[in-house]
This record gives C-alpha cells, sequence and structure tokens, in this order.
C-alpha cells in the first residue's frame, strides 16, 4: 500500500470532498492521508488511529474511490463487523471509536482493482 499525507490548504475548503465531509460530519479537518491499494494484496492491518498529533478522540472521515474493499472494525478484543466500502462511500469513525475499536482492510483473494481511499483527520501534528 502506498500513503501520501498532505496539510489541507486554506481555501481547500472549496474543493467538493472537503466540504462534503465538513459539511456531513460536522467536524474540521485539517489533513488528508491518500492510501492506494493496487490489488487485493495491499492491505492495512488492525490499528486504531489514535496518535496525539491528531488530538484527543478525533474524528475521522473516509472516502473511498474505486474498487470495493471489506472494511472491518471491532471492539477491543470483541468479533469484528464488516462494510463493504463502494466507490463513493463515506465512512465516519466518530470521537472515541479510536480508544475502544481496532479496524482494519483485510487482504483479499477476489480479483480487484485500484482503490484510494482518503481520510480527512483533524490535526497535523505540533501538539496543538
Ligand atoms: O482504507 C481504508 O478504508 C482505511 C484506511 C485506514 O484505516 C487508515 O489509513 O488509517
Ligand atoms: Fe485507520
Amino acid at each position: 500500500m502506498r500513503r501520501l499525507t498532505y496539510s489541507i490548504p486554506k481555501g481547500y475548503v472549496n474543493a467538493t470532498q472537503m466540504c462534503h465531509a465538513n459539511n456531513i460530519t460536522g467536524h474540521k479537518f485539517r489533513i488528508v492521508i491518500g492510501n492506494q491499494y493496487r490489488s487485493g494484496i495491499d492491505s492495512i492491518g488492525w490499528h486504531s488511529d489514535n496518535e496525539p498529533s491528531m488530538g484527543f478522540n478525533p474524528a475521522i472521515a473516509s472516502i473511498s474511490l474505486g474498487s470495493c474493499r471489506k472494511f472491518q472494525i471491532k471492539p477491543i478484543g470483541g468479533r469484528p463487523t464488516d462494510f463493504w466500502l463502494e466507490h463513493g462511500s463515506l465512512l465516519v469513525m466518530h470521537p472515541g471509536c479510536q480508544s475502544t475499536h481496532l479496524h482494519q482492510v483485510p487482504k483479499t483473494n477476489k480479483v480487484v482493482s485500484t482503490r484510494i481511499n482518503l481520510t480527512f483527520r483533524p490535526h497535523t501534528g505540533g501538539g496543538k
């Protein structure tokens, strides 16, 4: 999987995806991370996104483009729930989710082509 991180420049709020992410969720985001899954071999394992640079209990909004992939989320120590993230879908992980749950996009044997995932997150780092 390839991962690119960008700061969201001032004024970018006019861009469609950012408007949608902010308006629909009601949360303010400062960075966007792009993940490229080139095929079913590309994946991201169980984790939570709770780096201190994102502040306490971040909300994270996730937009999926391209191939549909399975997204799993589970309470820590619990059983996973599966979601299918289709092209154009918006998934929101609300504040608190990163403290109580883990999520992943597992590998798949199915033939799938490229998927791009954009996650909008609140802070760039620097402790604010
Ligand atoms: O690709 C996805 O849907 C999830 C990506 C993710 O969990 C992450 O970048 O932290
Ligand atoms: Fe994540």
